[in-house]
C-alpha cells in the first residue's frame, strides 16, 4: 500500500482547468498584469471551502481569467503532467472547457494549441501521454455547444471525444442529444458527468440521449438497483472521484462514500481526481485516501488501476503494455510480503 505512487495509473476524469494551482494563478496574474482580490496563494486557497458543486464552479470559473495566452495553457498542461507523473499517472484523458475560454475572447486555436504544446513537451521530456476531451457546459444552451464543436472542427483540434460538465441539477442531458450525435458522426467518443449531484435519472439520460461510452461520477447509481445492475451488465465505466465528492459534499464524508457498494456490486469503477488543485489531492492521493478508509488491498488497487486502462480510449497495444506494468507492480507487492 505504501507504494501507491509507483502503481502505473491512467486518469480518465481530470479537468485541466481544475489543475490550476493557487501559486500558478498568482504567477500568471502577475505576468499578465491582472490585479487579484486576494494578497497571496494561501488567501486564495482559504476560499476553497465548498457547500456544493455550484459554489466550487463559481471560483473555478473566476480563476480561469488568468488563462489568456497560448503559453498559459501550455504551462497548465505541463505542470499537471509533472505532478500526475509523480503520482504514477502514465496517461491521462484530459477534459477542457472550450466555452469557458471562448466566452472570454480567447481564440480556440490558442486554447487547444497551448494544451497540445504543454503535453507534447511532457511526452518528449518524460514520456507522459495525454488525449483531449472537449466538454460542453450543460448550463449553457445546446446551440452554443454546437457552435463550439464547429469551431473545434474548424481549428482541427486533435480531440478524441466530447463530454458534458458544469451544473448538473436542473440541466438534463437531453438537449445535447443532437450535438453528441454529430460528435459520434465525427468519430468522437462520448462521456458525460451524471449522477454526481443529481440522481439516477441523470445517468439514465446520459445513456439514453447521449450514447455515452463512460459515465463521469455515476455514484448516485447506488440509489437505483435496476440501473446499477444494468451498468454492471453493460460494463459501463464509472469515473469516480472520491476526494471531489467529499469536498463538494456529494457525500457527507469519505466513510459514507458508495465506493465499496459499487465495487461489491461489480461496477466498472475507476478512480480519478476531477479538479485536484481544489480538492486536496491528485490521483495518487485519491488512491491513498480510499485504500486507507476502506482497507483496500494491493490486489484491489491493481484492479482499479486495470479498470481505468480498459475503460480508456487507448489502442489495445498500449493498454496491454500498461496492464503488464500493473501486473508487475502487483507481483512485486506479493513478493515483498514473503
Ligand atoms: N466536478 C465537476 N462537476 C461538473 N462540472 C465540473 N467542471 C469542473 N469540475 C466539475
Ligand atoms: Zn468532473
Amino acid at each position: 500500500m505504501s507504494r501507491i505512487h509507483e502503481l502505473p495509473k491512467v486518469e480518465l476524469h481530470v479537468h485541466i482547468e481544475g489543475t490550476l494551482e493557487p501559486d500558478l494563478v498568482l504567477e500568471l496574474a502577475a505576468d499578465a498584469g491582472i490585479t487579484l482580490p486576494y494578497p497571496d496563494a494561501e488567501a486564495l486557497r482559504g476560499r476553497y471551502v465548498f457547500a456544493d458543486l455550484q459554489s466550487f464552479l463559481d471560483i473555478y470559473y473566476e480563476n480561469l481569467d488568468v488563462l489568456r495566452r497560448r503559453h498559459d495553457f501550455a504551462r497548465l498542461a505541463y505542470e499537471y503532467a509533472v505532478r500526475a507523473l509523480a503520482g504514477g499517472v502514465v496517461h491521462a484523458e484530459v477534459f477542457f472547457d472550450p466555452q469557458a475560454h471562448r466566452s472570454r475572447g480567447v481564440p480556440m486555436a490558442d486554447v487547444v494549441g497551448g494544451l497540445v504544446d504543454g503535453f507534447a513537451r511532457a511526452r518528449t521530456e518524460f514520456g507522459f501521454t495525454a488525449d483531449l476531451i472537449a466538454c460542453f457546459l450543460r448550463d449553457r444552451p445546446a446551440a452554443e455547444a454546437a457552435e463550439t464543436l464547429d469551431e473545434l472542427v474548424a481549428v482541427d483540434a486533435p480531440i478524441i471525444g466530447v463530454g458534458l460538465d458544469s451544473a448538473e441539477v436542473g440541466n438534463p442531458a437531453s438537449p445535447f442529444a443532437d450535438v453528441f450525435a454529430r460528435a459520434a458522426d465525427l468519430g468522437l467518443r462520448r462521456v458525460a458527468h451524471a449522477g454526481e449531484e443529481a440522481g439516477p435519472e441523470s445517468i439514465r439520460g446520459a445513456i439514453d440521449h447521449l450514447g455515452v461510452d463512460r459515465i463521469d461520477h455515476g455514484i448516485r447509481s447506488v440509489d437505483d438497483p435496476d440501473l446499477l445492475a444494468e451498468l454492471v451488465a453493460t460494463r459501463m465505466p464509472l469515473t469516480v472521484c472520491p476526494l471531489s465528492n467529499v469536498c463538494l459534499q456529494a457525500v457527507s464524508d469519505l466513510a459514507s462514500h458508495p465506493l465499496p457498494d459499487l465495487l461489491s456490486a461489480g461496477a466498472h469503477v475507476t478512480l480519478n481526481s476531477d479538479d485536484p488543485a481544489y480538492f486536496g489531492g491528485y490521483l495518487d492521493d485519491n488512491f491513498t485516501a480510499v485504500a486507507e478508509q476502506f482497507g483496500l488491498d494491493d490486489e484491489t488497487l491493481a484492479r482499479l488501476a486495470r479498470n481505468s486502462v480498459v475503460a480508456s480510449f487507448l489502442p489495445a497495444s498500449r493498454q496491454r503494455e500498461i496492464i503488464d506494468r500493473i501486473d508487475g507492480w502487483q507481483a512485486a507487492s506479493t513478493e515483498s510480503r514473503w
